[in-house]
């Protein structure tokens, strides 16, 4: 636990290609997986999602996901969020080999260290939106800190709309209910599926602002799939993905060099 407990302490460093200095040990990555495969179905219509994946997610980092439809991207982030198993390989998340753990641990490891944002924004319809933030502590027996809870929320600008449901908020307010939802319990890293996905442009830009905020001033750690290359400018590195593979990686990414990449990968 010592390690989740330093999370936000750590310096807001740049991590080098090289190892680092003489006194500093690397910092262990938030999550990592090796030789990841997971192949769907069997024999002549077997599918191979992911064909041996290795990579490093570094703590306190924004890093994107991308690659052509069906590169395996979504599956990568299941696989890395223990929402799904891989059909060999391993994923630590947070020091925890997730393999080894039984179905009461990963839904503890889920709740308690992982936040997720998904595309559809994956809120309780009768409940409202204060009650939906709270929502997976509530569920852990987790006491609110109420202090973040209200840095979150004014952040997002939601106050005003807390006793509103789902159905009486916009896409970009409900997805940014669901950006307070993965942060407010302060988990090792947060998953995003697409976030924007769904959103105009100026929601995207909220929401895109928030989590690059929340790595930048908290030290948030933020692994995100997406499409579009204006959202993966938001983050540090970019990992492409293809045909189930890492096949490149990119720092300090602009739209436009991210846009280059995609047209040779499509190519
Ligand atoms: N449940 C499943 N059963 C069978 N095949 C699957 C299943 N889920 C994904 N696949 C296949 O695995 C491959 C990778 O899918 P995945 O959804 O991870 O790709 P992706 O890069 O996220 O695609 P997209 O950008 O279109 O969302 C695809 O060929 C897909 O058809």
């Amino acid at each position: 636990m010592s390690e989740t407990a330093q999370t936000t302490d750590l310096p807001a460093q740049q991590p080098e290609d090289q190892p680092h200095g003489r006194h500093a040990a690397p910092a262990p990555p938030v999550a990592s997986a090796r030789g990841l495969t997971k192949v769907y179905g069997s024999g002549e219509a077997a599918v191979h999602a992911l064909a041996g994946v290795d990579v490093d997610f570094v703590r306190g980092e924004f890093t994107a996901i991308m690659g052509p439809s069906g590169s395996g991207k979504s599956t990568l982030m299941h696989c890395m969020a223990a929402l799904d198993s891989p059909t060999s390989g391993t994923v630590v998340v947070d020091g925890v080999d997730v393999s080894t753990l039984g179905d009461s641990a990963l839904t503890r490891l889920r709740r308690d260290r992982i936040g997720f944002v998904f595309q559809s924004f994956n809120l309780v319809p009768t409940l409202s939106a204060a009650e939906n933030i709270t929502l997976p502590l509530d569920i852990a027996g987790r006491k609110v800190d109420r202090e973040w809870h209200d840095t979150v929320v004014g952040i997002l600008g939601l106050g005003p709309r807390l006793s509103h449901k789902p159905n009486e908020l916009s896409g970009g307010q409900q997805q940014r209910v669901a950006a307070a939802r993965a942060l407010v319990g302060r988990p090792a890293i947060v998953f995003a599926d697409e976030p924007t996905g769904n959103l105009d442009s100026r929601s995207s830009a909220e929401v895109l602002g928030f989590l690059r905020r929340s790595v930048d001033d908290f030290g948030q750690s933020i692994v995100m799939v997406t499409h579009e290359p204006s959202a993966a400018a938001y983050a540090d590195r970019v990992v492409f993905l293809a045909d189930g593979r890492v096949v490149d990686e990119m720092r300090s990414p602009t739209a436009e060099s991210v846009l280059d990449r995609m047209k040779t990968m499509d190519a």
